[in-house]
């Protein structure tokens, strides 16, 4: 087999992608250019005075190879030897107890040697090996042509030592990169799983919500939810904080529909002892309670045109002057807003200012409702019956074929709320089956309180049941009837929650702005219910 040229087996050492196949290929490149049987090659140590096995082929491992003195080096060996009528010896002299034949020392087999020394240049600066030793074992009786091969064989080593170190480089540097990539798998596995566990569904819908959510999860920029009641923006919003460098900091939640009109200012924005008749203290608002965290302001479109004006220059300036206080306050907080009406619409109308709009919708997410969301349903019945199950320390019940038609037919008009309160009065009326059946599902739809839309012949079945009679209706109309009973509903709800206004809303499956425009309707925001209406 023809040797191949230099230049040939040099582009063949810089074809390699790490340094142990360039080690590999570069004494399969020595021997087939000198065509000999076995290579081992030797560098000097530190102190120059031994020489340490670095590689081989064709004879022992590299770990098997005795280090040799540097005798050679320094009396007996030249440049470039050939050895091959009489034995090299190595050790303190050739006679010693330890002299042996270098041949079978280095490849087991007495044979004819060639033995380069090469002396390759150190380049300033860096701890280059400035001599590399190459034994040959070469057929007996061959001629090789030994300045020529020495020649190549400095070519080689020269380039070898110059590509080591920086595949080296290299390696380290995809070592690292494929560290950064494992942690940052790592990392996003778990913001997967995370906000999985928090924002249940596995549509692609709510897979795109999700990425939204990590990719704007890092940074400072305001958010603005959008989607309808019970659709799940709060849970947005709280992913949101929970992923975000905020997440050490506070979340303070807010729905500005469910604060009376006159409180909302001192409630945000804090006040000053004195401020106002009953002020008899100093009170920090639900923006100086956010620093450092995140402020969750829940039906934003209905804070008034001044109030906007107010919140817009917190916003810019990140300081906040509370009613009555006569210096600014140093605010960092990241807002997150989340409205269910169209903020352009309310814009048109006057009713909200373009500039707060722009500085709330930084970045948006959208949370679809239900109905768009490809195969979420029984995916969150099912969940919402595990999590039933866990709470009540039971095993989950299923659901049947029925019900399961029944839900995908469901109109669910509040959403992932409306879903998760279906499931849990589906799990107590089954109480003494496994298994939720369409007729069990059905049951537990109809129990829920009647919608706020309603049509009139529900609302009056309803009332019937209630025990107004056709008689009275006559009397007091239906409007009068269906006041009445609402107002009947709302107070009986406020009492089984204890006046909780959140857990109201999701009984009742109304958005708390709703929930506060009725019992402001029926001036009953402290709950002492007047017949007035
Ligand atoms: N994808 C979801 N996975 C698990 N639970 C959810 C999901 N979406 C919503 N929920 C649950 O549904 C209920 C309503 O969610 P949330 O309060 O976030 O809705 P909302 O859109 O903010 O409603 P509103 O507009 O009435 O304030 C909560 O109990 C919440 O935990």
């Amino acid at each position: 087999m023809e040797a191949p040229s230099t230049t040939d087996a040099l582009m063949t050492l810089m074809t390699c992608r790490s340094e142990n196949e360039l080690r590999a290929v570069m004494l399969k490149t020595v021997l087939a250019s000198t065509k000999a049987q076995a290579i081992a090659v030797y560098l000097p140590d530190i102190t120059g005075r031994k020489l340490i096995p670095f590689a081989c082929d064709g004879g022992l491992p590299v770990a098997r190879l005795p280090q040799l003195d540097n005798e050679v080096g320094t009396e007996r060996f030249r440049e470039l030897d050939v050895l091959q009528t009489e034995p090299f010896y190595f050790g303190k002299t050739p006679n010693s107890a330890k002299a042996q034949d270098l041949s079978t020392a280095l490849f087991c087999r007495h044979g004819a040697l060639v033995a380069h020394r090469i002396l390759l240049e150190t380049t300033e600066g860096q701890n280059t090996h400035n001599q590399v030793y190459v034994f040959l074992l070469v057929s007996a009786g061959s001629a090789p042509r030994l300045q020529e091969e020495h020649h190549t064989l400095h070519v080689l080593w020269r380039s070898y030592f110059h590509l080591s170190p920086l595949l080296h480089s290299l390696e380290n540097l995809q070592k690292t990169e494929e560290t950064q990539v494992e942690k940052s798998k790592h990392q996003k596995g778990q913001v997967d799983s995370m906000l999985s566990d928090s924002l249940v569904g596995r549509s692609p819908q709510i897979i795109q919500v999700r990425e939204k959510i990590a990719q704007y999860a890092q940074n400072k920029y305001a958010v603005l939810v959008q989607g309808e009641t019970g659709a799940g923006k709060e849970v947005v919003a709280r992913s949101l904080h929970r992923l975000s460098q905020f997440s050490e900091g506070p979340f303070i939640a807010e729905n500005i529909a469910a604060l009376p009109e006159n409180l909302i200012e001192s409630e945000l924005f804090g006040y000053k002892k004195g401020a106002f008749t009953g002020a008899i203290e100093n009170r920090d608002g639900l923006v100086k309670r956010a620093s450092g965290g995140t402020l969750f302001l829940d039906e934003i479109g209905d804070l008034s045109v001044d109030l906007q004006v107010k919140l817009l220059r917190i916003l810019q300036e990140k300081k906040l002057r509370p009613l009555g206080g006569s210096k600014d306050e140093a605010v960092d907080f990241r807002l997150i807003c989340a409205t269910h009406v169209n903020l352009k619409q309310a814009i048109e109308e006057g009713k909200f200012r373009a500039d707060l709009f722009y500085r709330i919708t930084q970045l948006t997410i959208d949370v679809p409702p239900l109905r768009r969301r490809e195969g979420d349903r029984v995916y969150l019945a099912r969940y919402f019956l595990q999590e039933i199950a866990v709470s009540n320390g039971d095993t989950s019940k299923t659901l049947s074929e029925e019900a399961i038609a029944v839900l995908e037919a469901a109109e669910l008009k509040g959403n992932v709320r409306e879903l998760q309160n279906c499931m849990i009065k589906a799990v107590f009326l089954a109480l003494d089956t496994d298994e939720i059946s369409g007729s069990i599902l059905k049951q537990a739809m109809n129990e829920q309180v009647p919608a706020v839309v309603a049509s009139d012949n529900q609302i009056s079945s309803v009332a019937s049941e209630k025990g107004y009679d056709g008689l009275l209706l006559a009397e007091q109309g239906l409007r009068t009837v269906v006041s009445n009973f609402e107002l009947d509903l709302l107070r009986n709800v406020y009492s089984q929650f204890e006046g909780d206004r959140s857990k109201m809303a999701d009984f009742l499956k109304i958005p708390k702005r709703t929930l506060a425009n009725k019992l402001s309707k029926f001036n009953c925001q402290t709950m002492e219910f007047d017949h007035e209406n």
